[in-house]
């Protein structure tokens, strides 16, 4: 048996096209363009390249991008009063800060200091807590709700299903794991400290795996049939200079035992970029809906 190849790249055009009729509608109703203010500190040459991905993709589909690029010693003062600056901007409808953070800045205080309705990472505490309680009108990370996406392509019903969660960062792992509890799976989260992760993974419906650790599942560690999503994308050089991206997934293994898996690269990544640009539009749909309640206000206030 071989596992159906979970197509994420093919999957993100669908919700960049869903994106694209979004941003449209909302400007033809007379609001501005959405626009999503990317801030980049250092020159890690893969963050480059993923932010020059997002600013791209941004404008394809119809919205409007700003590009702040800082010095990897900028002070953490200096990357707050931007985030200050941002927050105030009525032309700016999401902001996202780049990960990993130089180490004299503080990433809490950074999420910390994103405005709620506009922090379209989802990793500002009030929308953290708010997607843990299922909360309406949260924005949530985008690599899970793209994950969750990918899930639904391949299950008309999650509810009552296995899911484990390897990994237990607060970018994936964690709200992962809210999620598909919210959708009435039942969760488990494995990590560093887990025993026995082989026989956990293998009693898991769903298995997202995101540790970062090249090839840490292996085949005979699936249930038959399952569904595995892969969050892993480690770099790997090869002999001649040129690189290769490795999951954490053992996938030519995985693929003879579950049900579907997503490829590394073309799965989960291309995913995570489409949900930030629903997170966008979301954000500034929520703005013109705020600002039409308040010029309601004032019309029948005057
Ligand atoms: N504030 C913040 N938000 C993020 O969402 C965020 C971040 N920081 N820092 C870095 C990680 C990583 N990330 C990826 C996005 C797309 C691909 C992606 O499109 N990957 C392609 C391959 C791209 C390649 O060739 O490198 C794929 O898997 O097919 C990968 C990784 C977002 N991140």
């Amino acid at each position: 048996m071989s596992a159906r190849i979970i197509d994420g790249r093919a999957l993100a055009a669908e919700v960049r096209n869903e994106v694209a009729k979004g941003v449209a509608a909302l400007v033809a109703g007379g609001a501005a363009v959405p626009e999503l203010a990317v801030v980049l500190i250092g020159d890690d040459p893969a963050s480059h390249v993923y932010v020059s991905n997002k600013v791209r993709q941004t404008e394809a589909v119809g919205m409007r991008s700003r590009r702040f690029v800082l010095a990897a010693d900028t002070p953490e003062r200096l990357l707050l009063d931007l985030i200050e600056q941002l927050n105030r901007d009525p032309a700016v409808s999401g902001i996202l800060v780049q990960f990993p953070l130089p180490p004299q800045i503080d990433a809490a205080r950074v999420v910390t200091a994103i405005r709620p309705d506009k922090d379209v990472d989802g990793f500002n505490p009030l929308n953290v807590g708010r997607t843990a309680a299922g909360m309406e009108g949260a924005l949530v990370p985008c690599t899970p709700l793209g994950i969750l996406r990918l899930i639904k392509s391949v299950h008309d019903n999650i509810a009552g299903l296995g899911a484990l969660v390897v990994g237990a960062s607060n970018v994936v792992g964690r709200p992962m794991a809210r999620l598909l509890l919210q959708e009435m799976c039942t969760v488990s989260i494995a990590h560093v400290r887990t025993t026995d992760l082989e026989r956990r993974c293998r009693e898991a419906d769903i298995l997202v795996v995101a540790t970062g650790v090249p090839g840490l599942i292996r085949g005979h560690f699936i249930k038959p049939g399952a569904t595995v999503i892969d969050v892993g994308i480690t770099r790997i050089k090869s002999g001649s200079g040129t690189q290769r991206l490795v999951g954490d997934v053992a996938f030519d293994e995985a693929i003879e035992v579950a049900g579907a898996i997503t490829p590394v690269p073309g799965g989960v990544g291309p995913m995570t970029i489409a949900c930030l640009l629903a997170n966008t539009l979301g954000a500034a749909r929520m703005e013109a809906a705020r600002s039409k309640a308040k010029e309601a206000d004032v019309t029948s206030a005057a």
